[in-house]
């Protein structure tokens, strides 16, 4: 596959039918001056604007009330908000792309692979192959549609310090990909505290609106706040930055149509000692918040050697089953496949 930052025909291509770039607003009379002040607060597509409230537009230097009704009123005009029939609906989610984790068996769990337009969580204890199946992802959402892709970049943000390249030489290897042209499509940014997380997310939509990326990584998302913001005291706080956080990842997910894929820790659950059916389970941190955002929830646990369980735990239309993937050399894979 030819490196996708070399295929500008098919960038304004994809453009037609993809966001439209704030820019466009110029034409309805909304002045370049503020069109950048937008851009610069990452609201990089008129979706961008359109979904985002008055209030949070009025936070924007230089946006004044009277102006941010003009901005919405015709950002609305191009892009609107009403009520569609269930048919186009149904016709819309039959063309959404899955991006296959390079397990059969765990593809099929998830109803075809990594949904885009969603946020999908894995969360489980250490060595479940959460960052595994990141890296493994990052390599084959660059595929072409008909062998499990979305023919886009990735964006990778590392909380964790964890993020190896030679991971996704591997799986680019066993896929028959070009491992440096592999490399080059992924835009790495390791986040160093929470403000950091939220702001990379501005970065990552100016990108995203400059070529066509299909898959945003969070890796891990509690990680940093759970060091920078400490105690109970800290707690509600923690939760309303987690809270835009997660809120701009659905918004470039919904904007963009891009999959975004976030890594959770778990902790004990202190209802376990509740009865003698729940056990030791250990649930995912982040609170309602996080329960709340992501689409489809992963549980993942240890199996014997390198496989691995995974159960679907929260999903709008999958049933509560699961399946068994294998950690290999070349990436994530299926057990029978560690011959
Ligand atoms: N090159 C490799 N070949 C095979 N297995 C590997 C390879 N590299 C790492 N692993 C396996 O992957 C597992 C670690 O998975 P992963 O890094 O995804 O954990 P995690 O769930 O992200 O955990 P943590 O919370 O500690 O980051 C380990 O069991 C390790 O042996």
């Amino acid at each position: 596959m030819s490196q996708l930052s070399q295929q500008p025909e098919e960038d304004d291509e994809l453009q037609v039918s993809g966001p439209l770039l704030v820019n466009k607003l110029q034409e309805a009379g909304i002045n370049p001056q503020d069109i950048k002040k937008l851009s610069e607060s990452g609201l990089n597509t008129v979706e961008a604007v359109a979904y985002t409230p008055k209030k949070a537009l009025m936070q924007i230097r230089g946006i004044s009330e009277q102006k941010a009704d003009k901005i919405l009123a015709e950002a609305h005009k191009i892009i609107p908000l009403g009520f569609q029939s269930a048919t186009e609906v149904h016709a819309r989610r039959s063309e959404l792309v899955h991006i296959t984790t390079g397990s059969k068996n765990l593809d099929a769990l998830l109803g075809g692979g990594i949904e885009t337009g969603a946020i999908t969580e894995l969360f489980g204890e250490f060595r479940t192959g959460k960052s595994q199946i990141c890296h493994t992802l990052a390599v084959t959402c660059q595929l072409p549609v008909d062998m499990g892709g979305g023919e886009g970049k990735c964006l990778y943000i590392d909380t964790e310090g964890t993020f190896r390249p030679v991971r996704l030489l591997a799986v680019a290897e066993r896929l028959g990909l070009n491992g440096e042209e592999v490399l080059d499509n992924v835009a790495y940014a390791r986040a160093y505290n929470a403000d950091h997380q939220n702001q990379l997310l501005t970065s990552a939509s100016a990108l995203m609106s400059e070529s066509r990326f299909c898959l945003l990584i969070v890796d891990s998302v509690m990680n940093l706040y759970r060091t920078d913001f400490a105690g109970r005291g800290e707690l509600s706080a923690r939760q309303a930055h987690l809270g835009k956080f997660l809120r701009t990842l659905q918004r470039l997910a919904d904007e963009f149509g891009i999959a975004v894929v976030i890594s959770n820790q778990v902790m004990s659950n202190p209802d376990a000692s509740a009865g003698p059916y729940v056990g030791n389970e250990k649930k995912p941190v982040g609170g309602n918040i996080l329960a709340h955002a992501s689409t489809t929830r992963l549980q993942l646990k240890k199996g014997r050697g390198n496989t691995r369980q995974a159960k679907i735990y929260d999903s709008p239309c999958l049933p509560e089953s699961e399946t068994t993937f294998a950690i290999l050399q070349s990436g994530i894979g299926d057990p029978e496949e560690d011959a």
